[in-house]
């Protein structure tokens, strides 16, 4: 099947987006959101050159089979917030695969989702403070939507939406809502589905925190998408998504 991204699609069921700019190959998408700058408009790619994720991690991006796609948007107020759009999108992915496919995704926090316990979405949330600018920020994310070679490294820690079978809908259907979710939940609506998802609350859980390896139980998570967690000792710690990794959760 063809699968042509198709603007059309996406801007008919999010009227809200300025516009939709499709390349057929782009160093990264967040590049290009942040050199064009135009608010509201979703930047979108079949190949990606030099993909990044967080702490300028480097990303997997496929030739073929995968979404790599940005938004920029320009929100009146940006501090403290930055936490609240890696969440709200993740919700908009979630909500969006469920409306569309049987698939159950699970989300690890802070901004990956996961299937059959592997990767196969990663989300990227980037904040302009600038004060000579309008602040602004990028919101990425790459979808392995029917992807079924990874490199080694990755082949037992990613999965793909749509493995050893054919796609039952286009990725510009699944792009399209996932916008539109992106939209609808944006009132708040989005917590709730991201802590429902949420497969990390409950485990036992590994972090470094100023070189210190700590271990402890996944309690809760804030409304500002901290991570609540008990040490043996009792003692509280709330994880800030923006320092901490987890290591390792059971
Ligand atoms: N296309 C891909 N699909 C799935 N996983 C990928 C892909 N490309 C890279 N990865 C994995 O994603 C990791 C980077 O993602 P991220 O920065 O979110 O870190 P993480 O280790 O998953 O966890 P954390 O979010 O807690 O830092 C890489 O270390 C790599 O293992
Ligand atoms: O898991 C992560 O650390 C986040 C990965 C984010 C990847 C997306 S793909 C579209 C956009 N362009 C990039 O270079 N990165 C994001």
């Amino acid at each position: 099947m063809s699968d042509k991204l198709e603007k059309s699609i996406i801007l008919q069921k999010n009227p809200w987006l300025s516009d939709v700019k499709i390349v057929a190959e782009s160093e990264s998408t967040q590049l290009d959101a942040k050199l064009d700058g135009q608010e509201n408009c979703l930047y979108l790619t079949e190949q990606q050159k030099a993909t990044y994720g967080r702490f300028g991690r480097q990303y997997f991006a496929a030739e073929s089979g995968g979404i790599y796609m940005s938004l920029l948007i320009k929100p009146e107020m940006i501090a403290g917030k930055m936490p609240e759009y890696t969440l709200l999108t993740a919700a908009a992915v979630v909500s969006a695969i469920e409306k569309l496919t049987s698939k159950k995704p699970l989300i690890k926090w802070v901004n990956d989702l996961y299937l059959a316990d592997k990767k196969f979405v990663g989300i990227l949330a980037e904040a302009n403070f600038s004060a000579t600018t309008t602040p602004q920020v990028v919101i990425g994310v790459g979808i392995n939507f029917s992807i079924s070679d990874f490199p080694e490294e990755l082949a037992n820690k990613a999965t793909s939406l749509f493995v050893d079978e054919a796609p039952t809908l286009t990725r510009s259907e699944l792009i399209a809502e996932i916008w539109a979710e992106f939209q609808r939940l944006s009132n708040g609506a989005f917590f709730d589905i991201y802590k429902s998802h949420s497969f990390i609350l409950g485990k036992e859980v590994s972090f470094f925190q100023n070189e210190t390896l700590f271990s402890g139980q996944a309690l809760d998570l804030t409304e500002a998408g901290e991570l609540v967690v008990e040490l043996a000792n009792g003692e509280r710690k709330i994880l800030s998504s923006g320092e901490i990794s987890l290591k390792k959760w059971t």
